[in-house]
């Protein structure tokens, strides 16, 4: 045999390898609810944005259910700063006036939205977008942020307290992939601005899914971040929750959004880099432990982490497939 025709076969076999390899995943998941949650700042580049699309073409066609609540901070703040409507965020939440929610709705509802929609349905008539105001999908009460331990007010800005899934499972019933929009009405009617992690794991728990995968701009939650890079690996309900009040921006409520998620019965919540080509790829269909996962109950595994001095990060799929299996 040529040397030529040998190195075809070796670089077949690996790929072979590399298929077969995701085969315990394919078995574990096939058939489960996964909830990804698409972070506006890990969707500016055209590109990564593709790759997603792909990422969650390719998770349907394995077998999976997945859906994406989407966010899009980065797009609405930029339509506001076109219109001269100023904006700021306090404890992670922007202040929400209601000349500002009706371009947040715009945003989300009217562009972002309907871009993923776009993209994925390149790849056949998949997505349907619909946002917390269809079929009385999410209902909202208005919260307050936490700015230095004080409620502080932020206007139109508000909680998920309430999910009719009914909707969302007809669509995932009928093989398509549901995109929602992070906006809801209150019982009165008046719509509100939703963080999208927060309408993620509300939607997680109410759908049972299997996991609550949230793509975001870093790595994962570092540990003394901005200070220091180290990704925590693995962490438990009540460490998470111990961590919470030290946590700055944008991490607050998406830490928040991972605890409520396995507190409301989702087994595993990640956070993982989105800026990381097929980073959601590598998440569900390969040995290697990436980002940071939230687990309800404590482990040996997040027991170690925790007493590990050089920092060391266990992988922690093995711990998935033994432990937390559907
Ligand atoms: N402990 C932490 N670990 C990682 N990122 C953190 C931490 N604390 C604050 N952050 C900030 O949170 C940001 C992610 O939140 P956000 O900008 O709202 O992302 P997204 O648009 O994906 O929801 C990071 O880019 C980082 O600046
Ligand atoms: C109340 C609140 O802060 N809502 C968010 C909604 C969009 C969002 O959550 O987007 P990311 O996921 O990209 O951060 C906002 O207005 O930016």
């Amino acid at each position: 045999m040529s040397t030529h025709l040998s190195r075809n076969r070796a670089e077949a076999q690996k790929k072979a390898e590399t298929l077969i390899e995701a085969l315990p995943w394919f078995e574990r998941f096939s058939g489960s609810i996964v909830v990804i949650k698409y972070g506006g700042n890990a969707m500016t580049d055209d590109a990564l944005k593709r790759a997603f699309a792909q990422d969650i073409v390719f998770l349907r066609y394995a077998g999976l259910r997945p859906v994406i609540v989407h966010g899009g901070g980065p797009q609405i703040t930029e339509m506001l700063g076109r219109l001269d409507i100023p904006s700021e965020f306090r404890g992670g939440l922007r202040v929400t006036t209601p000349e500002a929610m009706e371009v947040v709705r715009m945003v989300l509802v009217g562009q972002v939205g309907r871009e993923l929609v776009g993209l994925i349905n390149s790849h056949g008539p998949f997505a349907v977008g619909l946002s917390g105001e269809d079929a009385g999908l999410f209902t909202a009460e208005r919260r307050t942020a936490t700015v230095d331990g004080e409620a502080v007010d932020i206007g139109l800005v508000g909680d998920v307290v309430d999910v009719r899934a009914e909707a969302v499972e007809d669509l995932i019933d009928a093989g398509r992939i549901p995109v929602v929009s992070s906006v809801a009405p209150d019982v009165d009617g008046l719509v509100h601005n939703v963080n999208a992690d927060t309408a993620a794991a509300a939607l997680a728990a109410a759908l049972g899914a299997r996991k609550l995968v949230v793509l975001t701009d870093v790595e994962g939650l570092y540990r003394d971040w901005p200070s220091s890079e180290e990704v925590i690996s693995v962490l438990d309900s009540d460490e998470l929750a111990k961590l919470l009040p030290t946590l700055a921006s944008g991490m607050v409520p998406k830490m928040e959004a991972c605890l409520r998620a396995v507190q409301g019965g989702v087994p595993q919540a990640h956070v993982i880099d989105g800026r990381v080509a097929h980073s959601l790829l590598l998440e569900v269909f390969t040995d290697e432990g990436i980002g940071t996962m939230v687990l309800p109950e404590p482990t040996d595994e997040s027991a170690d982490e925790t007493a590990d001095e050089n920092g060391d990060a266990p992988g922690h799929k093995a711990h998935k497939l033994e432990e937390n299996g559907a």
